[in-house]
C-alpha cells in the first residue's frame, strides 16, 4: 500500500483547520472544488460521508480517476493573443448552448448534503448556464426538480434500465414534460458496485441487482423517445465504436467515478485510447467525460484529445452542503479555472485545444506521480 494523497496539500489546512466540525466556513474561504470536498469530510456523518465518497473494491479505480490527470504534462504555447479566451468558453452540447464546456453529472441522494437537494442543483446550474444532468435515483421527484427550472433551461436525464418497456416510456415522457432534451443511459452499472466503505454504512448503490442492456435494447430504446440518448460509461474504443454503429449521438466516457468496478480505467486513459484507435470518433459524435475532475486543468486535459464536455458529481455532492450559492461557487470556480489555464497554455479560444497541447509518450505517463 503506497500512500495516497486524495486532494494536493494546498494549505488549507492552515487556513480552515480551526473550523469546528459542526460548521461550515465562509463560502469566501473555498478558493477550489477540492476545498468542498474538505469540508464535507469533517461535515457529514460517517453514512452520509462515505455514500458519497465511496469507491468500489479496494477503490483503486477512484484514486487512479483523480491521479491520471497528474500524469499527463501541458505543452504550452506563449506569446500569443489570449485576451478573448473567457468570452470563448460557450459550449454546444446536443444543439443547446451553455456557458463552459463543463456539466454537471447526475448523481442520487443529493438529500444527503442539503434538505433541498436537487433543487439547488437545478437552480445553480440555471444561474451559471450550465448543463444539469439530473439522476434517476434523486431525492427530489421530477416534478420538484422540473417545477425548480428556469423558463427555457435544458437538463439532462439519467436513465437506469430497471423496469418494464411501459415504466421506461413513462419516465421519458415524464422527461419530455419535464423539458428535458437528452437521455443519459448509464451502461456501466449491469452488476451492483462492490463498494466497501459504503457497505459499512448500509448506503451502497441504489441500482443494485443485474441489469438487462444490450446494444439491441439500446437501439430499441429510440422506439421510446425522439431525445438524443447517450450511453454514459463507455470504457473501451471497442464499445465508442459499436456506440457509433448503433446510431448513438453521443458517448459518456465514465466509470461512475469508480464505484461500480475496480482496475477500470480513467475517462483520461479511454480517451487516450480512443484517441490512438479511433480519433475519428471525436468528429463524428459528441463525447462526453467525467471521473476525478478537481481543477481546470483536468477539463484541458481531456479536451485536448476531443472530448467536447466534461463533468464532475463529488465536488457538486460537496459543494451543496452551501446550497445554491455553494453550487453557483463550485462552477464559477471551474470557468475561472479553465479560462486562466488556457490563457496560460496560449490559447486565445479553448476550443482550439488540440493534443499538441499535452505531451503524449510523456516517460511519467505509466508511473505513479504523487
Ligand atoms: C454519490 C454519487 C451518486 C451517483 N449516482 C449516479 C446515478 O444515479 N446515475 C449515474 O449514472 N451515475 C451516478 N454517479 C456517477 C456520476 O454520474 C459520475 O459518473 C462520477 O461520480 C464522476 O466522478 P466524480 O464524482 O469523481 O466527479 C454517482 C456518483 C456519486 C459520487
Amino acid at each position: 500500500v503506497r500512500p495516497f494523497l486524495g486532494s494536493a496539500d494546498t494549505g488549507i489546512e492552515l487556513a480552515l483547520g480551526s473550523t469546528a466540525n459542526d460548521s461550515l466556513p465562509d463560502l469566501k474561504n473555498i478558493v477550489g472544488l477540492p476545498d468542498f470536498e474538505w469540508v464535507a469530510e469533517r461535515y457529514l456523518n460517517a453514512t452520509r460521508w462515505s455514500f458519497f465518497r465511496t469507491g468500489a473494491g479496494g477503490e483503486w479505480s477512484y484514486r487512479n480517476n483523480l491521479e491520471s490527470y497528474g500524469r499527463l504534462r501541458f505543452r504550452p504555447r506563449v506569446l500569443t493573443d489570449i485576451t478573448r479566451v473567457e468570452a470563448s468558453l460557450n459550449t454546444t452540447l446536443f444543439g443547446h448552448t451553455f456557458s463552459a464546456p463543463f456539466f454537471m453529472s447526475p448523481f442520487g441522494r443529493a438529500e444527503f448534503s442539503h434538505p433541498d437537494a436537487e433543487l439547488n442543483l437545478v437552480r445553480g446550474a440555471a444561474e451559471e448556464n450550465i448543463l444539469y444532468i439530473a439522476s434517476m435515483h434523486a431525492s427530489k421527484t421530477l416534478d420538484e426538480i422540473s417545477a425548480a427550472k428556469a423558463p427555457g433551461q435544458v437538463t439532462g436525464h439519467q436513465f437506469y434500465n430497471e423496469g418494464t418497456d411501459a415504466d421506461t416510456l413513462a419516465y421519458f415522457k415524464q422527461v419530455e414534460a419535464a423539458g428535458g432534451k437528452a437521455i443519459f443511459f448509464t451502461v456501466d452499472s449491469a452488476g451492483d458496485g462492490n463498494r466497501h466503505r459504503a457497505a459499512r454504512w448500509n448506503v451502497t448503490s441504489v441500482d443494485s441487482g443485474y441489469t438487462y442492456a444490450t446494444w439491441d435494447y439500446y437501439k430499441h430504446l429510440g422506439n421510446l423517445t425522439s431525445l438524443p440518448i447517450i450511453p454514459k460509461g463507455i470504457q473501451t474504443v471497442e464499445d465508442a465504436k459499436l456506440a457509433v454503429a448503433a446510431g448513438a449521438p453521443g458517448i459518456f466516457i465514465s466509470n461512475h467515478g469508480g464505484r461500480q468496478l475496480d482496475f477500470v480505467p480513467s475517462a483520461l486513459e479511454v480517451a487516450l485510447e480512443i484517441y490512438e484507435e479511433a480519433p475519428e470518433i471525436f468528429q463524428q459524435i459528441e463525447v462526453y467525460a467525467d471521473g476525478g475532475v478537481r481543477y481546470g486543468s483536468d477539463v484541458l486535459k481531456l479536451m485536448a484529445l476531443g472530448v467536447k464536455a466534461v463533468g464532475a458529481a463529488r465536488p457538486l455532492a460537496f459543494a451543496n452542503l452551501y446550497g445554491v450559492e455553494g453550487i453557483k461557487k463550485a462552477l464559477q470556480l471551474v470557468k475561472h479555472e479553465i479560462a486562466i489555464d488556457a490563457a496560460n497554455m496560449g490559447l486565445g479560444d479553448v476550443h482550439q485545444i488540440n493534443a499538441s497541447y499535452i505531451k503524449l509518450n510523456n516517460p511519467t505517463w505509466n508511473g505513479w506521480y504523487s
